[in-house]
């Protein structure tokens, strides 16, 4: 295998986007957007910050880099279309190895009608991928992080620490109960992003998302500030699976604010249309959660309070941080 005959093994047969002119084999790629607008981002996974071998093999690798991505696109409400593949690549792969890592991302792509259309193959000494992806969103509608009200109902989809759990599992060879363990790791290796989600909720005016890939005690204190506005949560109110307490009483609570890597969507909705986010997620079959309020600003910076046992506390935005220095 070389890099040329790789590129060609990968290359789509066909595309399903109509809005593709040019895919792989070019210079670059060239779509036409029929008056709506490009979401786009971009979210790097590097071998030993993100996964191991020991937590993940090429396909989930794969997968979940393309995962991550489409969650950054259903935080903005909008429908994925296409997704370009930047990848380093160590010497001892295997040709098999990368076409699992391939196949992973295939697997969710496929399930979205998403197309690749490009990338770039780089050797390296660790694995680092890269993934690129486009959306596309009805004009103006794009779900932005500064749109949160006071009043508003802050909600989050699915259950909270369960990736966290997973990765304990793994990095620990943890042996617990086979199915619940599983579960875990399921929860860590393949988050679904919550687009169909995302999706359903196209009805409503106004509504705040994002992505809980940090942690909420990150994802909050984002809206907070972007919004300019306090989020007041309950502890009571954070979902999560029953069993992580028999297994992790110590630390799912500080899992389920800052374990991340959850995947799932916190947001914040007006009371009068929190219907419509309810019969959007039945829709989805996910759960969804009220877990608190957005109030004014009481100060002059906004903050994040949790309540636990009618205790008011700070929550500060702990979570996984890149480019600590000096710390
Ligand atoms: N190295 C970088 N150069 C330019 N923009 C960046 C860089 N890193 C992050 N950003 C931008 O900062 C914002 C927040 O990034 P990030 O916290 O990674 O978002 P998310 O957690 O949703 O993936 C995004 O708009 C992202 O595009
Ligand atoms: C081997 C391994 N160690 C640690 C973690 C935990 N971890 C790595 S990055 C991260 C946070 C999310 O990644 P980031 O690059 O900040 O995503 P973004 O917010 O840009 O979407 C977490 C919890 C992991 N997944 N795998
Ligand atoms: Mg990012
Ligand atoms: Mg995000
Ligand atoms: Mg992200």
């Amino acid at each position: 295998m070389d890099e040329f005959s790789f590129i060609d093994s990968i290359r789509p047969s066909y595309y399903k986007q109509p809005s593709l002119v040019k895919g792989i084999g070019d210079d670059a790629a060239v779509f036409r957007p029929s008056g709506q607008d490009v979401v786009t981002a971009v979210d790097t996974m590097v071998e030993g910050v993100h996964f191991s071998r020991k937590t993940m093999s090429p396909f989930y690798m794969g997968y979940r880099a393309l995962a991550a991505n489409l969650s950054d696109l259903s935080a903005m409400g909008s429908t994925p279309a296409f997704y370009l593949v930047s990848i380093v690549v160590p010497e001892e792969w295997e040709q098999e190895e990368l076409n699992e890592l391939y196949t992973g991302m295939k697997s969710l792509a496929d399930e979205y009608s998403v197309d690749l259309i490009g990338g770039d193959t780089v050797s390296g000494d660790q694995l680092s991928i890269s993934v690129t992806v486009f959306g596309y969103v009805d004009r103006g509608k794009s779900r932005y992080r500064s749109s949160a009200k006071p009043d508003d109902i802050v909600f989050v989809t699915g259950t909270l620490g369960d990736s966290r759990a997973g990765l304990e599992i793994l990095l620990n060879d943890l042996s617990i109960d086979s199915k619940e363990a599983a579960f875990f790791i399921e929860r860590h290796r393949r988050p679904v992003p919550r687009v169909d989600f995302a999706q359903s909720l196209l009805s409503i005016e106004r509504v705040t998302l994002n992505d809980v890939s940090d942690g909420i005690a990150s994802e909050a204190h984002e809206i907070a500030e972007a919004s300019q506005v306090d989020l007041h949560l309950t502890m009571e109110d954070v979902p999560f699976t029953d069993f992580i307490k028999k297994w992790f009483n110590k630390s799912y609570k500080e899992w389920m604010l800052s374990g991340g890597e959850d995947f799932e969507l916190i947001g914040t909705v007006a009371g009068e249309d929190w219907n419509v986010v309810e019969e959007a997620a039945k829709e989805c079959g996910i759960s969804i959660t009220k877990i608190g309020t957005v109030k004014e600003m009481a100060h002059e910076q906004p903050e994040v309070y949790i309540y636990e046992n009618n205790e008011k506390k700070k929550l500060m935005k702990s979570g996984y941080t890149h480019l600590k220095r000096g710390e």
